[in-house]
C-alpha cells in the first residue's frame, strides 16, 4: 500500500495548572502507523485497561502506534490506540509526529479478506480514507451536539 508521510510538530508550553489543561485531547489517529519523537519530557498518555497510562520516555527510541487504517484493514485485530497528551508545569514539551497515511481517494479501506470469515464478520464498512475522516468528524460533531441525558 502506498503511504503518504505527514509530519506535525506539537509544542506544549509550560502550564502553571497542568491538571486543568490538556495538550491534545483524547483521540485515535486516522493514519496506518504513527511515529513519535519527543524531547524526553513525559506527556503522551494511552488509554489502557480503563486507565490513562503515561508512556515512558525511552532514550534513543521512537514511539510507534497503530492508527485507524490498520485497525480497519485487520478487522479490529490490531487496535487503534486511544491517546492524548498532557502538559507539564516545569518543562516545555515538543513532539514530532509522523503519520503514514493511505491516499485519500485512491483505495477503499475495508477489512482484508483473510481477516473476515463466516464466524468473523467485517466490522468496518468500505470507505475511502477521506470518507473515514469525514465519518469520524461527523460522529464527533453529532456526539458533541447530542443533548445531555
Ligand atoms: O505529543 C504527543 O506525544 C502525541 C501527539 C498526538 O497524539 C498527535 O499529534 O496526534
Ligand atoms: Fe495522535
Amino acid at each position: 500500500m502506498t503511504c503518504l508521510l505527514q509530519m506535525k510538530i506539537n509544542y506544549y508550553p509550560k502550564c502553571p495548572q497542568p491538571e486543568l489543561s490538556l495538550g491534545v485531547e483524547a483521540h485515535t489517529d486516522v493514519s496506518a502507523l504513527t511515529f513519535i519523537l519527543h524531547n524526553m519530557v513525559p506527556g503522551l498518555q494511552l488509554f489502557y485497561k480503563g486507565k490513562w497510562i503515561t508512556a515512558k520516555c525511552v532514550p534513543n527510541s521512537i514511539v510507534m502506534h497503530i492508527g485507524d487504517t490498520i485497525e480497519i484493514l485487520s478487522n479490529g485485530k490490531y487496535k487503534s490506540i486511544l491517546h492524548r497528551s498532557v502538559v507539564n508545569r516545569e518543562k516545555v514539551r515538543i513532539s514530532w509526529a509522523v503519520f503514514c497515511e493511505p491516499p485519500k481517494e485512491k483505495i477503499i479501506l475495508k477489512p482484508l479478506p483473510e481477516t473476515v470469515s463466516e464466524t468473523e464478520a467485517a466490522l468496518f464498512p468500505p470507505r475511502t480514507f477521506q470518507q473515514h475522516i469525514q465519518h469520524k468528524l461527523f460522529k464527533k460533531t453529532r456526539d458533541l451536539q447530542a443533548p445531555a441525558k
